[in-house]
């Protein structure tokens, strides 16, 4: 179990993250949905160690941000660190030495390139693998689809689906909304700071409706087309 406690984050006197409570059962795949500034990173980003916040956040899993693998939305690469360089330094951090590159790069990546010079779809890739290297028991996945083309999008859905088949816990925050009921148990919608409202697999036909209705037949009908 993961559990959220009255979570809160402020940036300066802006309120980010607005006392969330939530119990997340391990094992499964969550999926995390909201307009862009909602506090999706923020919250992942809490879970993650990366930002001081007020309220707990608690798991059986401890240290929980030991077992954590994080992708973020934008990965950042030393400069002039090569991509197989890359995945040794993710793989070493967590005592996985014995990397075998050739096996690992399931997307082609130049490894033997500089990491900042490679194109957005490959940063996100290169930056997934480092992550999977670890073996983590939870992963945050933040927009992992982002940039990244067809055949890598169905690469990384399969990926999820059989981390998820195989106990991991899973939290992924995509913009796609198909990427999301593909693969996830459960999906929150995410609203200024809260989590507005928890969607099971039953009801994610429901879910679209209302995200269509609110996020695009609204905002589209202002432009008097
Ligand atoms: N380091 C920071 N300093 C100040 N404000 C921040 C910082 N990080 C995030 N914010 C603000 O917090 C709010 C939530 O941002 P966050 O990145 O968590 O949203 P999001 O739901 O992930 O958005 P998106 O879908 O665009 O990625 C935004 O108003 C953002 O401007």
């Amino acid at each position: 179990m993961i559990r959220i406690n009255k979570l809160s984050k402020n940036f300066g006197n802006k309120e980010v993250l607005k006392s969330i409570s939530h119990d997340f059962e391990l094992g499964k795949v969550y999926g995390i949905v909201g307009e862009n500034g909602a506090g999706k990173t923020t919250f992942f980003r809490c879970m993650a160690g990366l930002e001081t916040h007020a309220g707990d956040i608690t798991s059986s899993i401890k240290p929980l941000k030991d077992s954590l693998g994080y992708l973020q939305t934008e990965p950042y690469f030393f400069p002039r660190i090569t991509g197989k360089e890359y995945l040794q330094l993710f793989a070493n951090s967590h005592d996985e030495t014995e990397v075998d590159f050739a096996k690992q790069n399931i997307f082609d990546l130049p490894l033997t390139k500089y990491a900042e010079d490679y194109s957005t779809g490959m940063k996100k890739k290169l930056a997934l693998l480092a992550v999977l290297l670890q073996k983590n028991e939870v992963i945050i996945l933040d927009e992992p689809f982002n940039g990244v083309d067809i055949h890598s999008n169905l690469v990384i859905k399969e990926i999820i689906d059989k981390l998820g088949k195989s106990g991991k816990t899973i939290f992924i925050c995509s913009h796609i909304f198909s990427t999301l009921t593909d693969v996830c148990d459960e999906i929150i919608f995410m609203d200024e700071g809260v989590f507005k409202k928890v969607y099971q697999l039953s009801d994610y036909t429901q879910l679209e409706e209302e995200m269509k209705k609110k996020t695009i037949l609204e905002s589209v009908d202002r432009l008097d087309l």
